[in-house]
């Protein structure tokens, strides 16, 4: 899919068809039993509820007319019984559905959870965060309700249906044929608004998505806001989403009502025609006044599962709109996964080889072409160039975070591609300007590197890199929680954690992108002493533009123009004079 942003519709990949209703079901059919406890239990309930109109014609043709009380008392207390019954049922039914509902929404929501786990960078370089959100939440909440109570309602509104016909047609066959003259009209109308419908439902699902993309971004963007003083800008962009929201929403809705308004009508028009053609056209010694009373009865009943049905399929249209969004991401492969025979990548040294390497993040635009260079195991290899030229890209390889267009890329002669992910990254400790701070306790987010650590080897991993003095500082220590992102932390005590979670992981190639750009002069030098023990024995990757923070590494190499301009030590670049000493030197002259 084409990159997408908050005010674009995104496409539809794949509609909804026969295949993703059999998909659906996988979930339906794994809440089989309940749902069938739950379905048997309403079919009584509702079968107990349907013999009052046989009282009542009872009561009125027999019980009445004999003018005897104590029968009429007998069949009073009868009635109520089976309102009693069938209510009780009803309301266990409820109860179980509620949770058939829940767990359905569970085991999809962890399917798309697990799912969107693995997809790759690309996947959400290519979208805004929001989209992705919305169809984990809100849309799986939208369907639950189809998938579950839907499903049981429509069986249970069919044999509603069935039922009363069986009983109608026992009490009165040609009044029966009035009761269901109305159906043609009523299916001709919904097969003429059936797309129509569905496209509406579709273009809410689109608006709403792109209004949770704008508000992701916004809030998450809030700092410059107001920086800017954007805020009522901003609230006009909100508007015309909202307002899209909004007119497609009523749109929707429009056709959702017209589909009850048509049954009311056609109920209505068939009760009455019951009293006009029992009353004048047929014969009143065999169609007498019960009768006529049951059979209105009966058509108010046969409408109401109908009404039922129609207000399923409303719910049913809506969900798909939403299913197929939630299928769709289900669907999105993993391009960057284990090919199959993938081997374990053993305990390596961290020899790195690029052969070769071309790499484009969009078709045909090459950030990188036929690179190659080797990298020893334990040397440490500095990346330095300008803005945009593909340092973080070299290293974004190196994980595998994306496939290379061509080429391969060798870890101790082992070709990336065919080695599992898992161990590769195993082996592989990143750490990025940004780091990433989860909310949870100060010794959690460390545990994040290796989760059976124990507490001394935490706390003596914040020690190598200078973080356990600061934590300390706080009153509850390692124990005091952070927010998502780290609020409450500097972003160089944010770095200063990322860099003891990653020793924690003890890692045998290190990359470091950017990670001690936050980082005081004082700080930096301390840290300098935990970093030169993080990186002994490592094969390490340092990103940097502060060049006095990678003079000493092994090699430096200078990345401009799809490759490697420069490679060799500080004091071999210096001799030469090329494009890193000019670096250097201005950036010295500015200090
Ligand atoms: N996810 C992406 N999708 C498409 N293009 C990208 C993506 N990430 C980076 N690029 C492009 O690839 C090029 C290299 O980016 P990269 O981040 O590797 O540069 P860099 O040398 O690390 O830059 P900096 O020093 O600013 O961090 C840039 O032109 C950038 O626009």
């Amino acid at each position: 899919m084409a990159r997408n942003r908050f005010d674009i519709d995104e496409n539809l990949e794949s509609p909804f068809d026969i295949k993703h209703f059999r998909r659906a079901m996988i979930y339906i059919r794994r809440q089989q039993k309940p749902m069938i406890i739950a379905f048997v239990l309403s079919a009584l309930s509702a079968a107990i509820s349907l013999s009052a109109p046989l009282i009542m014609q009872h009561v009125i043709d027999v019980t009445i007319p004999a003018k005897d009380a104590l029968p009429l008392v007998g069949w009073s207390a009868l009635l109520l019984v089976t309102i009693v019954v069938s209510v009780y049922l009803a309301t266990i039914r409820s109860r179980m559905m509620t949770r058939v509902g829940q767990d359905i929404i569970f085991d999809i929501r962890s399917d798309l959870f697990r799912h969107l786990q693995q997809l790759p960078f690309k996947y959400y370089d290519d979208r805004p965060q929001g989209k992705i959100l919305i169809r984990v939440v809100n849309y799986v909440n939208s369907v639950s309700d189809v998938l579950s109570n839907g499903i049981i309602n429509f069986i249970l509104e069919i044999v509603n249906l069935i039922f009363i016909a069986i009983f109608m047609f026992a009490v009165d066959v040609r009044l029966s044929f009035v009761i269901l003259a109305g159906l043609p009209v009523f299916l001709s109308i919904m097969l003429l608004i059936k797309n129509k419908q569905r496209r509406a439902w579709q273009a809410v699902s689109n608006k709403s998505s792109n209004l949770n993309a704008y508000l992701q971004e916004s809030i998450s963007g809030i700092r410059v806001t107001q920086i800017f003083s954007r805020e009522s800008h901003n609230e006009g962009i909100f508007t015309r989403l909202a307002t899209n929201f909004r007119k497609e929403w009523i749109t929707a809705v429009g056709f959702n009502t017209l589909i009850p308004f048509t049954v009311d009508n056609l109920a209505t028009l068939v009760t009455t025609s019951i009293y006009l053609v029992g009353l004048l056209a047929l014969n009143p010694a065999d169609v007498t006044f019960g009768v006529i009373i049951a059979m209105s009865s009966y058509a108010a009943r046969f409408w109401q599962p109908i009404l039922n049905l129609s207000q399923l399929y409303n719910n049913f249209i809506n969900a798909v709109a939403y299913l197929e969004r939630i299928f769709e991401t289900l669907d999105e492969p993993v391009t960057v996964n284990d090919v199959p025979d993938a081997k374990e990548l053993p305990p390596i040294e961290g020899h790195v080889t690029f052969d070769d390497v071309t790499f484009a993040y969009d078709p045909g635009i090459n950030i990188l072409e036929n690179l190659s260079f080797d990298i020893k195991a334990g040397e440490s290899i500095a990346l330095v160039g300008p803005t945009g030229a593909g340092k973080t890209t070299v290293v974004n390889l190196i994980s595998r975070f994306y496939n290379l267009t061509g080429g391969k890329i060798l870890i101790d002669g082992h070709n990336i591609s065919q080695v599992t992910l898992k161990s590769l990254r195993s082996q592989m400790g990143i750490m990025l300007q940004d780091s990433f701070i989860f909310s949870g306790t100060i010794l959690e987010n460390i545990r994040y590197g290796r989760l059976d650590a124990t507490e001394e080897e935490i706390i003596a991993a914040a020690k190598a890199v200078c973080a356990d003095e600061f934590i300390r500082e706080f009153e509850q220590g390692y124990q005091t929680e952070v927010n998502e992102r780290g609020s409450k932390l500097s972003q160089g005590q944010r770095q200063l954690i990322s860099f003891a979670r990653t020793l924690l992981a003890d890692p045998r190639i290190l990359i470091l992108d950017e990670a001690t750009s936050s980082i005081d002069a004082k700080t930096e030098r301390l840290l300098q002493q935990g970093l030169n023990e993080l990186l002994k024995g490592r094969t390490s990757f340092i990103i940097a533009h502060r060049l006095s923070t990678v003079k000493n590494c092994d090699r430096i190499m200078y990345v401009s123009d799809k490759g490697i301009a420069e490679c060799g030590s500080h004091d071999e670049l210096m001799a030469r004079r090329g494009l890193y000493y000019r670096l250097y030197t201005a950036q010295k002259m500015e200090a």
